[in-house]
């Protein structure tokens, strides 16, 4: 039977993971879900954001659900050395589980383009696939320091780190439409010309079929909601990534229709892209699609049931159609939303 740990954490985290978990349970009523503490309320309990009861549940894990991590700006919890962070717990987390790359992807289903602000015939049919490499770059490894009034953060990339992340989005394109847009800043930094050096390379030895332009990310933020459609998969390093996401959010519609697969060395991490959204927790409004979707991926990705994940995906569609969310400009609140993915499930069959 499949082990699935949980990590609902901070904030909306875990509103938006129970939807995620009900919908779960109706689609893989044979696994088994166990849940942990990670983030601000870990560290409020264990005094560690990532501790080692949590540690300890991965091991024999096949995947894990995240919710979110991390308090308002004026959170306690930011005044803390920065390794008992909430934020530092996912990313110990992250690379705890060997998890490189990132996959987060832009849809807008059939139907659905009235959800987005830009113009309809803009959003209509976008289907990007954003490979964010996920455990470097000045997130991780680099030479840090805050001193006096000087700090640094170092982007710092090998070629082994970008080639593995490179070989997923390739693989990726492969199943897709075939084209990879590489986005760097190698105009202007050197970490971005061995990232585009390295990229080239792997396409020139083993994916000639695969075609790949390389773009810059100032750019990219422009066109990426101006002409969404000009992309099919992008790879980028960690931060570029992170910022490129929540902007290509504005696509379908809100961050709250943003799931997220982390694949690499052992279990998968499912999570969406969202943070902790303190203005709105507790109040049980949160758009939990994005929760429920990560589940489809862990369902996709990580247990190999493609049928369940398609399952989700139309159930999410219809549900959307029907309740849309505050942060969509309808009304259903959390509930509403996930019991109307539910009763979608009970009336789709579970093909294809
Ligand atoms: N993976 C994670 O756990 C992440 C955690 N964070 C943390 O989250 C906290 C808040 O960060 P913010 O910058 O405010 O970003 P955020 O993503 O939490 O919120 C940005 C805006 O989007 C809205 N929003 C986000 N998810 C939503 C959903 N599912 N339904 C409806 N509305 C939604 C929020 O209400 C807010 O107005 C911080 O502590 C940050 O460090 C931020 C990003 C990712
Ligand atoms: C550590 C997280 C807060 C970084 C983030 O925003 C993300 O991974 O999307
Ligand atoms: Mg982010």
């Amino acid at each position: 039977m499949p082990k699935i740990v949980t990590l609902p954490g901070d904030g909306i985290g875990p509103e938006v993971t129970a939807a995620a978990v009900a919908v779960l349970r109706e689609v893989a009523p044979d696994v088994t879900i166990e849940e942990h503490l990670i983030g601000g309320v870990a560290y409020d309990t264990h005094g560690d954001p990532f501790p080692q009861v949590t540690r300890d549940a991965l091991g024999d894990a096949d995947a894990v659900l995240l919710g979110t991590v991390g308090g308002a700006q004026d959170s306690a919890w930011n005044l803390l050395p920065r390794h008992l962070r909430p934020e530092s717990g996912l990313l110990a987390l992250r690379k705890a589980l060997g998890c490189y790359a990132n996959l987060r992807p832009v849809r807008v289903q059939p139907g659905l383009e009235h959800l987005s602000p830009l113009k309809a015939e803009l959003a209509r049919g976008v289907d990007i696939l954003i490979v964010r490499e996920l455990l470097g770059g000045v997130y991780f490894d680099g030479d840090r320091k805050i001193d006096g009034d000087t700090a640094y953060n170092t982007m710092r990339y090998t070629t082994p780190e970008v080639e593995r992340v490179a070989r997923v989005a390739f693989w990726a394109a492969e199943q897709r439409k075939g084209r990879v847009t590489s986005v760097d800043k190698a105009n202007v930094l050197e970490v971005s010309e061995l990232w585009r050096r390295d990229v080239t390379a792997l396409r020139d030895r083993e994916y000639r079929g695969v075609h790949l332009n390389h773009e810059y990310v100032d750019s990219v933020a422009m066109l990426i909601v101006s002409d969404p459609s000009r992309y099919d998969v992008i790879v980028t390093e960690n931060l570029f990534g992170d910022i490129l996401s929540d902007l290509a959010a504005v696509i379908p519609g809100s961050l709250g229709l943003m799931p997220s697969a982390s694949l690499g060395d052992g279990a998968g991490l499912f999570e969406p892209i969202h943070g902790s959204a303190p203005d709105i927790a507790g109040k049980g409004v949160a758009n939990p699609a994005a929760a429920i979707m990560s589940a489809g991926m862990l369902l996709r990705h990580g247990l190999k049931r493609p049928e369940g994940a398609n399952q989700i995906d139309r159930a999410v569609a219809l549900a959307l159609r029907e309740h849309p969310t505050r942060d969509l400009g309808g009304r259903a609140d959390t509930q509403t939303f996930t019991r109307a993915v539910l009763s979608a499930l009970e009336t789709s069959p579970a093909v294809g």
